[in-house]
C-alpha cells in the first residue's frame, strides 16, 4: 500500500496540538522568549517535488544553529578539507555552548554544529571581509536553496543575542587564543549572531534543505556540492546535529537532523525527503521538544531511516 503522507501529516499536527508538555522556549536569548510556545509547524519537500505541509508551516520563526548547516557549506567551498585542520568531526558529548574542551584540545572544536566549530567556521566564511558582505553571501546561499528571495535576518533578534552574547564572545576569544579565530572576536560573532538569526518558515527551511536528499544537486538544476560532501554533511547531522542529545535523536528517529534554540530542526532522509519541523519549546538538551517527537512519529509511520534497506522506505 502507498504511503499516504498527507494523512500522516495530519495526524502527527493532531496529535502535537493536544501535547501538554511542550518543553520551555530558550531565555537566554531575550526576544527568543516572546515566542508562543503553543505554536507547531512541519512542511515535507520530497524528492518527486511534492511539499505537504501541517500546522504553522508559514510562520517564520529564529532558525539559530540550524543556520551552521548552511555555513559550513559554505566555508567548505571556500576551503575544502583544509576546514578539517580547524574543526573536528566528532560528537562533543557536551551543551552546544561548552567551553571546557577547547583546554584541553588546543582550541580545536570538536566539531562544525556546536557553538565553538561553528564560530570558527563563521571566522573562516569571514575571509577577511566586513561581517555584512558574510552576512549577504549567506543570504544570497539560503535564499538560492530555497528559491525563496523573502527569506531575511530578523534584527530584533540579532540584536537581542548581541546584548547577552558573553559565552559565545568568550567561546571566540578563547579560540583567538589558539590562533583557531583569525578576526577579531566582535567581527565573527556579528556575523555569527546576524546568521543565527535568519528567519525561515518551515516551508522555506524544508526547500532550502533539498540538496541534502538529492546527493548535492540542487532542484532547478546543477550542483550546489559534490555528492560526497552532501553525504558527509548528512554524516555530521546525525552525529553531531543535536548537542549532546545526537546519540537519543539517531537512536529516536534515525535521520540526520540539524535542531537550534529556536525550536527548529532540518532533517534529511536521503534520495527521500526534506523535512522542517518546528516548535519553540526545547527540551533539556536545547532541541525542539515537539519536534524531535514529531520526527520520531514521522519516521514510524513512514519507515523512513538511513538505517533501513531502501525497499521498506516509503
Ligand atoms: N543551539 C543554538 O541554536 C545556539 C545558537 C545561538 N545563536 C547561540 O549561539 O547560542
Amino acid at each position: 500500500m502507498s504511503l499516504d503522507l498527507s494523512a500522516v501529516i495530519a495526524d502527527i499536527t493532531a496529535t502535537m496540538a493536544s501535547m501538554e508538555d511542550r518543553g520551555q522556549v530558550a531565555t537566554y536569548i531575550p526576544e527568543l522568549a516572546t515566542i508562543d510556545p503553543a505554536q507547531f509547524g512541519i512542511a515535507i519537500a520530497t524528492a518527486d517535488g511534492r511539499m505537504l505541509t501541517g500546522g504553522d508551516a508559514d510562520t517564520g520563526f529564529s532558525i539559530q544553529s540550524v543556520s551552521k548547516v548552511f555555513a559550513l557549506t559554505l566555508a567548505l567551498g571556500k576551503v575544502g578539507d583544509q576546514l578539517w585542520d580547524r574543526v573536528g568531526r566528532e560528537p562533543s558529548g557536551n551543551a552546544f555552548n561548552s567551553i571546557t574542551q577547547l583546554e584541553h584540545e588546543q582550541g580545536i572544536p570538536r566539531n562544525p554544529f556546536i557553538n565553538a566549530g561553528a564560530i570558527v567556521v563563521a571566522d573562516v566564511n569571514l575571509g577577511g571581509h566586513e561581517p555584512r558582505v558574510a552576512i549577504g553571501e549567506m543570504l544570497r546561499f539560503v535564499r538560492y536553496l530555497a528559491g525563496d528571495d523573502s527569506i531575511a535576518i530578523n534584527e530584533a533578534v540579532a540584536a537581542s543575542e548581541t546584548a547577552t552574547g558573553f559565552r559565545n564572545m568568550a567561546l571566540a576569544n578563547y579560540m583567538r587564543a589558539f590562533d583557531n579565530v583569525r578576526h577579531p572576536a566582535e567581527l565573527v560573532l556579528g556575523s555569527y549572531i546576524h546568521q543565527c538569526a535568519i528567519e525561515m518558515s518551515c516551508r522555506q527551511l524544508a526547500l532550502a534543505g533539498r540538496y541534502l536528499m538529492l546527493d548535492g544537486r540542487h532542484p532547478g538544476g546543477g550542483r550546489v556540492i559534490s555528492p560526497r560532501r552532501a553525504r558527509r554533511i548528512n554524516a555530521l547531522m546525525l552525529t553531531c546535529g543535536h548537542y549532546d542529545a545526537s546519540g537519543d535523536f539517531a537512536f529516536r528517529v534515525g535521520i540526520p537532523g540539524k535542531s537550534g534554540v529556536g525550536g527548529g530542526i532540518l532533517a534529511i532522509v536521503p534520495g527521500r525527503a526534506a523535512i522542517a519541523v518546528w516548535s519553540p519549546g526545547l527540551n533539556a538538551s536545547g532541541n525542539s521538544c515537539l519536534g524531535t517527537l514529531a520526527l520520531e512519529e514521522l519516521a514510524r509511520r513512514t519507515g523512513w531511516s538511513v538505517f533501513s534497506p531502501p525497499e521498506d522506505r516509503g
